[in-house]
């Protein structure tokens, strides 16, 4: 896929990382340290992953993504459930982990609850790495930053724990460095850098294939991907925007299946469980876009798109 010829070199790296942390750890400022300021985030376009990409790393010997959890927290509602369970699959599915855990503020329930999460992860099938990262270093004394790096290596089994300031700068090549290393070896996964991002569209996308695989999970396990086309606000009729109160977002979607059969699962007779697939995933994509929503829902065939590289990328995998 590259044209830059660095990118396919055989000693490149490439692959995914995701921030975990407490609310106020730093994750965005050490997000933003990482990437530089080279990288420009597009928005607005269909998103081209499964998850929402906040920056990527370009060096020559590789590539690091950077994707976005919605947060991590103890679950209060099923929202809250389901976005967990978004939030452990899409740990699972990187090939490390940056655990935020900022030196300023002692180790407590909160971050104690994430790295519970995170030893699941550790031991799951992928047996993912996870880096502690130790942020805000600079707003310690030394005394007291050696003293949180040992309260964080008795919190779980990190693969490496780094003290680091987003702020001043200091050890993000460190950090950078020792991500790498996590990486497998590959070529760049975005050419140049370039990417689109849509954090809504991932979870929009999410809560339409759940609902869309409820009762049948056994007939359509895996051949069943979601394509948010697009969330756009709907207009007056002369193109003004609608009043207060009155907010409409359509969304479009489109649902794709590998055979004519599973497309008549999802639909169901004359349309009667597409309708419910609509109305069900409706209310959760209203609560999370907090606005009304109308859902378009549409079903296609995209033939064995399993087997098929380039449909797979269409389809956002
Ligand atoms: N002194 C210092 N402050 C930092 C550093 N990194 C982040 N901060 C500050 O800490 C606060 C929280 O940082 P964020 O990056 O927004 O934290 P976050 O984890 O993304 O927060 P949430 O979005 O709430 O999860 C901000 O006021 C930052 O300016 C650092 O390295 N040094």
């Amino acid at each position: 896929m590259s044209t830059d010829a660095r990118g396919d070199a055989p000693d490149h790296r490439s692959g995914f990382a995701c921030l975990v942390g407490r609310p106020n750890a730093g994750k965005s400022t050490l997000t933003n340290a990482l990437v530089g300021e080279k990288v420009a985030i597009t928005s607005g376009r269909p998103q081209t992953t499964r998850h929402t990409i906040r920056g990527i790393v370009n060096r020559p010997d590789a590539q690091l993504v950077l994707v976005d959890t919605p947060g991590l927290h103890r679950p209060r509602t099923l929202l809250g459930e389901r976005l967990n369970d978004l939030v452990r699959e899409t740990l699972t599915e990187v090939d490390v982990v940056v655990f935020c855990l900022p030196a300023d503020q002692k180790v407590g329930p909160g971050d104690r609850y994430i790295a519970a999460q995170l030893a699941d992860v550790m031991r799951g099938r992928r047996g993912t790495p996870v880096v502690a990262a130790v942020t805000k270093a600079d707003t310690v004394s030394r005394e007291q930053l050696a003293q949180h790096l040992l309260a964080v290596d008795q919190l779980g089994d990190w693969a490496q724990i780094v003290p680091v300031s987003a702020v001043e700068g200091y050890q993000v090549g460190t950090l950078t460095d020792v991500l790498v290393q996590h990486l497998p070896a590959g070529p760049e996964l975005y050419p140049g850098g370039e990417l689109t991002d849509e954090p809504e569209a991932v979870m929009v996308a999410e809560l339409v294939r759940e609902a869309a695989l409820e009762g049948v999970r056994d007939e359509l396990p895996h051949s069943l991907a979601v394509v948010v086309d697009e969330i756009v606000p709907r207009t007056r009729a002369d193109g003004s925007p609608r009043p207060p109160g009155d907010e409409l977002l359509d969304v479009r979607v489109d649902v794709f299946v590998e055979r004519d059969s599973q497309k008549a699962i999802v639909i169901g007779k004359r349309g009667a469980r597409l309708r419910d697939v609509g109305t069900r995933a409706r209310s959760g994509i209203e609560a999370l876009l907090g606005s009304r929503v109308y859902l378009d829902l549409h079903v296609k065939v995209a033939k064995d798109w399993q087997r098929d590289p380039k449909q797979l990328r269409r389809l956002g995998f």
